[in-house]
């Protein structure tokens, strides 16, 4: 069986092609880095570590790769493809849209199989975005075809898989924790199930729950964490007034999260505590600046931090540690990351008051906004 897997950057190599791999899948990357893409050409390996005491290695063999500028390339391998996943950026489902597109109508043409694609990207509804994007490539008919053999079933990613700082350009340090779930009722009924893969009938929960415990805690830990000048969530965690932010945002996710989908509340405090160890990680190395990354991404209305203020403020609950997160991810001004550069020209440019609405989408009535922008003033001064 083949996979084509967009993006062999950490998720990649270090979740995604390491699970198909395992299932029994020869597995091919598309990616547009040439020095990586040859890497992986020559070489047809790569390995894995995990961040434990052992530092257990596997080999991750029968791979190759393709450079995703080679548009004939890639949609012939998508033509021919048993599974199709991304680990792109949510931002880059765009650019890959076109190929897998192309790869589609080969496939029509032909008879071929049905047809599995998977977005694994921090972002609610990753695949069914994908889906829509792709779709702007085909012709209504081929649509209708299309829906017939090819599934989008969105999915959660979940793990920890910092920047790269080994010899082997390949080589790839990842937490031991990993979790993918898929939802199930929006693949074909004789689909092939990937072993490692955990199936639901009822996605919504599983994401919220992923992406507002671990990434909203670790987005908090890490704009926090920058404004106090430390460079690694692992310092971060070391520090108690930071944890104290870290806990209480979570503490308010947690409570929206009850509220909205019925968790048991002590079940949920045990999963903020296994979260919180694992960003403790004492073998990974985790930059701040990376957990950031693109803060406007993860201040848009549907994502990490303002999503999980609406569901707790529909259910009357107070969010004083998401809005100084929000805020601190304002004062996040970290010249290399192009969205916060963008964020910081528009402060200065537009004020803080606009920014703020353009950002989270939450306009200057909404009671939120004023929280955020009172705590933006806050943690200003003591800057
Ligand atoms: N690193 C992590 O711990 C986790 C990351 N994720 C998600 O996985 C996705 C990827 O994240 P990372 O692996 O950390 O990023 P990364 O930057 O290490 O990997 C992304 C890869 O995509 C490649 N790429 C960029 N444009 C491309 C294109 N047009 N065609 C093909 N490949 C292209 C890049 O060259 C790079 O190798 C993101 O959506 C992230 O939110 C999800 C869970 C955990
Ligand atoms: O990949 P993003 O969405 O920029 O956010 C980084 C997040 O991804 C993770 O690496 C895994 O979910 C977390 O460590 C972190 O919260």
């Amino acid at each position: 069986m083949k996979a084509v897997h967009f993006g062999g950057g950490n998720i990649g190599r270090g979740f995604i092609g390491l699970l198909l791999s395992q299932a029994g899948y020869r597995v091919e990357f598309v990616d547009v880095d040439d020095q990586l893409v040859q890497l992986l050409q020559q070489r047809g390996q790569y390995t894995v570590q995990l961040a434990n005491e052992k530092a257990d290695c596997t080999i991750v063999d029968q791979v190759s790769a393709i450079n995703g500028n080679d548009k004939e390339a890639v949609a012939q391998a998508v033509a021919e493809a048993d599974i199709v996943t991304t680990a792109v950026g949510v931002n880059v489902l765009k650019y890959i849209a076109g190929n897998i597109a192309e790869g589609i109508r080969r496939r029509l043409e032909r008879s071929s199989p049905p047809l599995t694609i998977i977005a694994c990207e921090n972002t609610i509804g990753g695949s069914t975005q994908l889906k829509s994007l792709v779709y702007e490539h085909l012709p209504e008919e081929l649509i209708e075809q299309a829906d017939r053999v090819i599934a989008f079933p969105d999915a959660a990613v979940d793990r920890i898989v910092p920047l790269q700082q080994n010899e082997d350009r390949l080589k790839v340090v990842v937490e031991p924790f990993y979790e993918w779930v898929v939802d199930r009722s929006a693949m074909f009924e004789d689909s092939h199930e990937i072993p490692g893969v955990h199936y639901t009938q009822d996605l919504q929960p599983y994401i919220e729950r992923k992406l507002f415990t671990v990434n909203t805690g670790h987005c908090c830990a890490a704009y926090h964490g920058y404004l106090q000048g430390f460079s690694t969530i692992q310092e971060v965690m070391q520090d108690q007034t930071i944890l104290n932010e870290v806990r209480g945002a979570l503490k308010e996710t947690g409570a929206a999260l009850i509220s909205q989908y019925g968790f048991d509340s002590v079940e949920h405090d045990r999963y903020i505590d296994k979260i919180l160890e694992r960003f403790r990680n004492p073998y990974l190395t985790d930059e701040v600046v990376r957990v950031g990354r693109s803060p406007i991404r993860k201040l848009s209305p549907n994502d990490r931090l303002v999503r999980p203020a609406l569901i707790a403020h529909s259910f009357g609950i107070e969010t004083p540690y998401l809005t100084k997160a929000m805020a601190a991810a304002l004062l996040f001004d970290y010249e290399e990351d192009p969205e916060a550069v963008q964020i910081q020209i528009s402060l200065m440019e537009r004020g803080v008051g606009l920014s703020i609405a353009d950002y989270t989408g939450l306009p200057s009535e909404h009671p939120l906004h004023e929280g955020i922008l009172l705590a933006y003033e806050s943690l200003k001064r003591r800057k």
